[in-house]
């Protein structure tokens, strides 16, 4: 008789927005063929008295929310967290959140890459009387300083001259804007999974239209685009995004994993611009925990595809350190990454040609 398949747990804790969108019959069904079972965690309840789990996937924040993970990892060593609040917490603001783009090392003789120039202001005193935005050059993008999934975290300023900025409320990050032919491109990374997708961005603003335009323009979350509202969108169709070419898949993908390596983490995207000005040089503008993967294309199959390397490497680690005598290192409770997959494999995998490709897109809204 054929022994019974062992099954894995994983319990997720999600805000309502996020777990309507993510946790969806296909996926919930698809790890649970696969021998993982999907389970709500209840936030009204204390973390340390559910489960078990073998695995707990979250994107909720607070220091409460980070004090039931510690006590919950100290009952159960072996459960593995997705991903670390302390590995998290970086991408809570937009200063340390690029800069482990600037560290990053990438060879590549034909592209470059890094951020665009920006400085923090912290009071507005430093922003109309000291001037501190001199060293940039207009036009430049406000955004806040902190980046913690609020609405508020997303609302932006596109500032075209000095009297733009005295409407602004620091902290916020002073960014020079860059010419990138309105189409931004979102990397998704999975554990080792990379996919490149287009989505909407800004619209270039030309020397010419900088010197009419006054003070300033507000907008959020521009690559948010639904069908409906890109099928009216007279801008979005005048924009061909099919048109764009994408960037280069192994130079992505090299990034996708330096980035992932640097900051430890299985879970985010990161959106990047091409510069007009120079064509092959790429710009990291914005770093995300745990995006909205279900926009990804065949997202159920990449999940549950890591989901499954995840708690199947729970249980090769535990035979390993079975396997080895006392004393030499790996433990159950390792938690180095798993080697990520090359593109090239994956998108065979996942039955798509090419591991970069054009994304679903939502909603817009732009307002002055
Ligand atoms: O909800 P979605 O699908 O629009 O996903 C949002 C992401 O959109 P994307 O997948 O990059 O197109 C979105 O990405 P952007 O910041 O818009 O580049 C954020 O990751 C957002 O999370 P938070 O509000 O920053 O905590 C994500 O929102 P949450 O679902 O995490 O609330
Ligand atoms: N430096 C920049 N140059 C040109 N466009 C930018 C720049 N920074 C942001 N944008 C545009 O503004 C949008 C929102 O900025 P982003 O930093 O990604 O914030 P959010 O976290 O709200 O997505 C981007 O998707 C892109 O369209
Ligand atoms: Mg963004
Ligand atoms: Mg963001």
């Amino acid at each position: 008789m054929a022994e019974p398949q062992r099954r894995f747990a994983i319990g997720y804790a999600l805000a309502p927005k996020k777990r309507e969108s993510f946790i969806q019959v296909s996926l919930v069904s698809l790890a649970q063929e696969r021998g993982i079972d999907l389970i709500r965690i209840d936030t009204d309840k204390p973390l340390v008295d559910q489960g078990p789990f073998d695995c707990v996937l979250h994107k909720l924040y607070g220091d409460d929310w980070k004090k039931q993970l510690q006590e919950f990892s100290l009952k159960n060593p072996n459960a593995r967290i997705l991903d670390p609040p302390a590995a998290i917490e970086r991408l809570h603001n937009r200063i340390s959140m690029l800069q482990v783009v600037s560290e990053l090392k990438v060879e590549s003789h034909s592209n470059s890459f890094g951020i665009p120039k920006q400085i923090v202001i912290y009071d507005y005193e430093t922003l109309v009387e000291l001037q501190a935005w001199e060293p940039l050059k207009f036009p430049v993008i406000a955004k806040p300083l902190v980046a913690d999934g609020s609405a508020k975290s997303h609302k932006m300023s596109l500032v075209f001259n000095q009297d733009g900025l005295k409407k602004l409320g620091p902290p916020i990050v002073l960014q020079e804007f860059v010419n990138h032919g309105g189409v931004i491109f979102k990397v998704y990374v999975v554990g080792e999974y990379v996919k490149c997708v287009k989505r909407k961005s800004l619209p270039d603003v030309s020397e010419e239209k900088l010197n009419s335009l006054e003070g300033s323009l507000s907008f959020s979350q521009v690559s948010n685009i639904t069908t409906r509202e890109r099928n009216d969108d007279k801008y979005y169709k005048m924009m061909h995004l099919e048109d764009t070419e994408m960037p280069p898949q192994s130079f992505i993908t090299d990034i996708a994993r330096g980035l992932r390596r640097a900051m430890k983490l299985n879970l985010f995207n990161f959106d990047v611009i091409r510069d007009n000005r120079i064509g092959n040089r790429y710009l990291v503008i914005d770093i995300n925990y745990f995006p909205g993967y279900a926009k990804m294309p065949s997202y159920e199959t990449v999940l549950t595809d890591f989901f499954w390397d995840i708690v199947n490497q729970k249980e090769r680690d535990a035979l390993v350190t079975s396997l080895k005598k006392d004393g030499e290192s790996e433990t159950g409770s390792d938690r180095r990454p798993i080697p990520m997959r090359s593109c090239d494999k994956d998108s065979r995998k996942y039955g798509s040609d090419d591991c970069c490709s054009d994304g679903e897109d939502k909603v817009n809204t732009i307002s002055s």
